[in-house]
């Protein structure tokens, strides 16, 4: 992996914002489509905010989660809504969005079609990724129900229950995260950075996140 570290993490977002557009844009130079992938959570907020407003044609770009907790698009929780109201507006609004949610009680019942949409937009063309700093990436949390399957198995989407996450969630398969074409894991903190050097000498089955560092651009600001 490589690591890139940033005086400070405006500066991280608004860069690596237009690093996965000039990815993105250079893709779609050679092909008629490209995929994204992008985290939830608190921190790639600010990343959406620019990456927005990217002038690369979104029409020919599907946009999907690497994670999400299930739960109702209304839910604070719901890291669709979070991408609804911060990446897929302005020009991006003419992206394709791959869901990975379903109006069903559990994900058992919900993702078969979903992982069918998906499958069609493999290997992704640029994943972005955030980290736990109980080194869980996407849902995959150390101590989940099916954190072998989500390690080990060529599924697709993995429904993932674990002791630190309090509603059921689905999650992209290492498989999927780590054939990405272009990877990049967005952390922020000394703790997180600390989380990060321990997972590089630690089993994917302590530290998930191991299992997608290869080959992968870590981007690291203090504060
Ligand atoms: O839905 C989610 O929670 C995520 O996709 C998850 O994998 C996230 O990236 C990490 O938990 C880091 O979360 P923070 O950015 O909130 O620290």
């Amino acid at each position: 992996m490589e690591l890139v570290t940033y005086a400070d993490s405006e500066m991280m977002m608004i860069e690596l914002a237009q690093r996965l557009a000039g990815e993105l844009r250079q893709a779609l130079q050679s092909s008629d489509r490209a995929s994204l992938a992008v985290p939830g959570g608190t921190t790639p907020g600010p990343i959406f905010d620019s990456l927005c407003a990217a002038d690369l044609d979104w029409h020919r770009v599907s946009v999907l989660l690497t994670d999400e907790r299930w739960v109702p698009e209304e839910s604070p929780r719901s890291n669709t809504r979070l991408l609804r109201q911060r990446l897929l507006t302005g020009k991006a609004a003419s992206a394709r969005y791959l869901p990975l949610h379903a109006p069903t009680e559990t994900p058992e019942e919900g993702i078969l079609p979903l992982a069918e949409a998906i499958a069609e937009v493999l290997p992704l063309t640029v994943c972005l990724l955030g980290m736990g700093e109980d080194m869980h990436v996407a849902s995959i949390f150390p101590g989940a129900d099916r954190l072998e399957e989500a390690l080990t198995a060529e599924t697709i989407l993995v429904p993932m229950r674990a002791p630190g996450a309090p509603e059921p969630r689905v999650t992209l398969s290492a498989a999927v995260l780590s054939r990405a074409i272009s990877r990049h894991l967005v952390i922020v903190g000394p703790a997180k950075r600390e989380a990060l050097d321990r997972a590089r000498s630690l089993p994917p089955e302590e530290a998930p996140v191991a299992a997608v560092l290869k080959g992968a651009v870590v981007h690291w600001a203090e504060s």
